[in-house]
């Protein structure tokens, strides 16, 4: 079999095309939905993806904003500078960008962030509500995967989906938003004994270890989809996924590249969930 491609790209653009006409009504409500990214440190790879996210934002007419701090800024200062952003009415949605520097605390960093502005679902009010099946932010790169599946008509309900990778940000969410949609979930992570046993019987494999190229078809069962999370930059600068595309390719049913797969779905999720904040929908307690 050789694989059908889900281009992430392309699906992007149709959302920030659909989402155009609502922030338009927003606008004309006198509500401008806007974004503040808080960058600490100078990552180039951080750097690339906080522009990526500013011109996607201004595509749909969201306004954004980017706060930096040093990276030898202080914890302290940082949760400053999210209290200001909690008070300010005009700030719908905060993100700071991750990883952090290691004098610095991520998961208070988290933890401070106003819920109702927690856009990008990592709080865990968000955490714990998406858990129980309530309405909450939902994290970007899971909620992009899902949608991508969605696109497709994938069925998820009953399938068996094998998550490698077990991060808050992505594998632990993205195999709960699973099992929100009733498939059979299975998370692999480092410790895990005999890796192949378990995704060779996925129906749904997702990727998200980053590490280049490590799953290869020998990992795939004839006809799976096959989810690439990862984004990994090689020495020549090229990008490459977790999962080795040509040889996978040949087994699955449905396959996402790197680059054009998941990454701009994750921010086409941060915009929606901007656009929720600004709408005041987040039902979410503090
Ligand atoms: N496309 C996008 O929008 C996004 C992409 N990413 C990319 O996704 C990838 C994963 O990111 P993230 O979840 O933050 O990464 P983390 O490093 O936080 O987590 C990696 C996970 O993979 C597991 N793991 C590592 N090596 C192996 C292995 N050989 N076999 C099985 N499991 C393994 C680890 O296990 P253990 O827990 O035991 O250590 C861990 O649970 C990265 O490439 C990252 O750049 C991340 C966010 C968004
Ligand atoms: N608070 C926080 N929220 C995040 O959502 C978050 C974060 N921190 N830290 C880093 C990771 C990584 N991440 C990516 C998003 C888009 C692409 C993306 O669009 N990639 C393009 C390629 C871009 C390029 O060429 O450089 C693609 O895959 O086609 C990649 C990576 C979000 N993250």
């Amino acid at each position: 079999m050789s694989a059908e491609i889900i281009n992430g790209k392309d699906l992007a653009q149709e959302i920030r095309t659909n989402m155009k006409a609502e922030v338009n009504e927003l606008i004309n409500e006198g509500i401008t939905p806007h974004l503040t990214v808080v960058l600490v440190g100078d990552n180039p790879a951080s750097k690339s993806y906080v522009r990526g996210k500013e011109k996607a934002a201004k595509e749909v007419g969201i306004s954004s904003s980017l706060i930096e701090l040093p990276s030898t800024a202080s914890e302290a200062e940082l949760l400053d500078v999210i209290q200001k952003l909690n008070g300010e009415p005009s700030v719908h949605g905060i993100l700071v960008q991750l990883p952090l520097p290691n004098q610095i605390s991520e998961q208070k960093v988290i933890e401070t962030i106003d819920p109702s502005k927690d856009v990008d679902g990592f709080h865990p009010v968000n955490i714990g509500r998406m858990m129980i099946g309530e309405d909450s932010f939902l994290p970007c790169t899971p909620y992009g995967i899902i949608t991508m599946l969605k696109s497709r008509d994938i069925k998820i309900e009953g399938k068996h989906a094998v998550i490698i990778g077990r991060s808050n940000i992505v594998g632990k969410p993205v195999g709960q938003l699973l099992l929100n949609e009733n498939a059979t979930v299975t998370y692999c992570h480092s410790r895990t004994k005999d890796l192949k046993e378990h995704t060779l019987q996925a129906d749904i494999l997702i990727a998200a270890i980053g590490k280049a190229d490590a799953i290869t078809s020998d990992y795939v069962k004839e006809g799976a989809v096959v989810i690439d999370v990862g984004i990994n930059r090689l020495e020549n600068g090229s990008l490459t996924g977790d999962v080795d595309f040509d040889s996978a390719s040949k087994k699955a049913s449905y396959i996402t590249p790197v680059p054009k797969g998941v990454g701009p779905m994750t921010i086409a999720m941060l915009l929606k969930n901007t656009v929720k904040a600004a709408k005041g929908l987040a039902v979410v307690g503090k």
